[in-house]
């Protein structure tokens, strides 16, 4: 539900590193692309990919290559946090199966009402007739597939191909109307492949991604890939083996993931776990046939010569959980600054000093041994017990993440008696898994506002998220997308509406406050979502949809802000001037 809605119906009812960025370690280990055409490297190797000239690649940018993780992209001078670096329409997207009839195939716009269906295979929608026609020379090519796909499938919940098979399916329908010597085609070819290294679970995923790709486009064996200048299973395997690795999470300007997209350009960014850039889709243009805009924004202010990193993993997972996705999909060992400071403790694996002097001492994990307060050295009594809640505490995160969507009440139980044990266990609110529950809390506790539309579950849901914006921002840049939502969020929450103390349940607590002080508190709120929307969208994006969404909340507060004091004003001369009239 949106927080418009939300709002309206309450008041019906009451009122991808590895690599330091200092530059004596850039001298080092980056090369020219001459030396690394004739590199024994494997991730040199390759002439082709190193000398290959990208079409959208913006001056401010140069494309290097390092020893340790191959082609990388470096600022050529000095960017801005809030910067767009680079903006492009992805070379391929697909929406995931669940949003395809409520988000537009050509521009991923998702309007609240009004898409129109494809009538042939009566699987993809439309804005209108224009976004159709943006679609036609690809769609009509992967109409028949659906069709045919829907026809032979087992079930009616595998009557779609997954995103990933109908997002490499438009790029080799694309590669095939192109060319497979257009520039397109060879930025494709030149994605990195970890074809020779692949983990044996990887392996078995992408056999079976090869599989359903060749039914999706109507083969009746691996050899009819020639068409697509595919000669080999080897080259099906690294066409697999590229996508995977190079593959972007489509997200809404809320950065729900909502399918893949493709850019061989936005792909050379290598990974830091301590990003200075970050990958949005903020819907800045007014055209859709530019939409959807992938946009790399930076996240602080970035030196000339430095590299640009993005994050590929969720850098708010501790580091044994980041090195392992990284490792499995992405076939490297971060060495990023972050995976390997062991002298300070990490807020991701935290928790609050026994003596509750205000430090913090590292929870226990496989990799530290020493556990005592940071800042007094008070060791902490029992770290079995500790151990154990972080291991329950994981185990429900996964249970509950597995069982959201079909079954959210059970989800939200699960939240909800496993939170307090890990806060009285001590965790910081940054400290995984805790501060993912919280997250998947506050998500569970605003799926049930459908049913629900009490003041208490409004005031805990505004509570939890406040508990996840103070996690988040112990670990995340000022501006971070991810940051910037949440706090978004807890603006809107609190300006869904102000209950008068009197009638408030929730009125004893200190948080949220009632009356004009909770409207004064989503003001303040909602600004500072925008000053951080403004860096994590794109300040020339003026914070994309979402810094739009923002501006409009915050002007209708200011004229609700404007009535309270008009009303709080009148009510003050009426009572001075009664005062007036009984002294008379
Ligand atoms: C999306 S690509 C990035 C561009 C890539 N370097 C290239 O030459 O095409 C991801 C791959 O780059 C390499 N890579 C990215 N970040 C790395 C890092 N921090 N350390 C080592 N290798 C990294 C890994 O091989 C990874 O699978």
């Amino acid at each position: 539900m949106s927080f418009a809605n939300l709002k309206s119906k309450r008041q019906g009812k009451s009122s991808r590193s590895y690599v330091t960025s200092t530059d004596s370690f850039r001298e080092s280990h980056s090369t020219t692309i001459s030396e690394a055409v004739h590199s024994s490297d494997p991730k040199q190797s390759n002439p082709d990919n190193a000398s290959i000239v990208y079409q959208d690649i913006p001056n401010n940018v140069e494309m290097r290559v390092l020893s340790v993780a191959g082609r990388g992209l470096f600022a050529k001078n000095s960017i801005k946090a809030g910067s767009v670096i680079i903006s492009l329409r992805p070379h391929s997207f697909a929406l995931a199966s669940q949003y395809l009839d409520s988000h537009c195939s050509a521009c991923a716009a998702a309007p609240n009402s009004g898409l129109l269906r494809c009538t042939g295979c009566r699987t993809v929608w439309y804005c209108n007739a224009t976004c159709q026609k943006n679609d036609w020379l690809l769609h009509r090519l992967e109409c028949s597939a659906l069709v045919n796909w829907a026809k032979s499938a087992p079930s009616k919940s595998l009557s779609v191909p997954s995103d990933a098979v109908r997002c490499l399916g438009r790029i080799l329908w694309q590669k095939e109307r192109k060319g497979f010597d257009s520039s397109w085609s060879k930025e494709i070819d030149a994605l990195q492949s970890h074809r020779h290294s692949l983990q044996p679970r990887v392996v078995e995923n992408n056999t079976h991604l090869a599989h359903s790709l060749v039914r999706y486009l109507g083969l009746s064996s691996p050899g009819e890939l020639s068409k697509f200048d595919i000669s080999s299973a080897g080259d099906l395997t690294d066409l697999i083996s590229r996508f995977v690795t190079n593959t972007f999470a489509l997200t809404s300007p809320s950065l729900t993931p909502v399918g893949v997209s493709v850019s061989p350009l936005v792909a050379l960014f290598n990974h830091s776990c301590d990003p200075d850039a970050v990958i949005v889709f903020p819907r800045s243009s007014q055209n859709s046939a530019e939409e959807p805009r992938m946009q790399v924004i930076a996240l602080r202010d970035i030196s000339p010569y430095e590299e640009i990193l993005t994050s590929y993993v969720d850098t708010t997972l501790p580091r044994s959980l980041r090195q392992a996705a990284l490792q499995e999909t992405y076939d490297f060992i971060c060495q990023c600054k972050l995976c390997h400071d062991d002298k300070k403790v990490d807020p991701r694996e935290s928790i609050w000093c026994p003596k509750s002097c205000g430090g913090m001492c590292s929870a226990p994990s496989d990799e530290s041994k020493i556990f005592q307060c940071a800042k007094c050295h008070t060791v902490v009594p029992a770290p079995e017990s500790i151990a154990d809640a972080l291991r329950i505490g994981q185990e429900a995160l996964e249970k509950a993440s597995s069982i959201q969507v079909t079954n959210y009440v059970k989800a939200l139980q699960l939240t909800t008696n496993i939170i307090p044990i890990l806060v009285s266990a001590g965790l910081t609110p940054s400290c995984h898994p805790l501060l993912a529950l919280t997250g998947l809390h506050k998500t569970l506790l605003l799926s049930s506002f459908s049913e629900d539309m009490s003041q208490e579950l409004l005031d805990e849901t505004i509570r939890t998220a406040a508990k996840h914006y103070a996690g988040l921002s112990t670990l995340l840049l000022d501006g971070h997308p991810v940051r910037a939502v949440a706090l978004a969020e807890l603006g809107k929450l609190l300006a869904v509406d102000e209950p008068s103390p009197a009638t408030s349940l929730a009125a004893n607590v200190a948080f949220p406050p009632t009356g004009p002080p909770r409207l004064k508190a989503a003001y303040e709120t909602l600004v500072r979502a925008r000053n951080e929307v403004m860096i994590g969208f794109g300040r020339d994006n003026d914070g994309g949809e979402l810094g739009r969404n923002i501006r409009e909340t915050l002007v209708s507060l200011e004229k609700e802000l404007g009535v309270w004091t008009q009303g709080i004003h009148n009510t003050l001369q009426n009572l001075s001037k009664s005062m007036k009239m009984n002294n008379n």
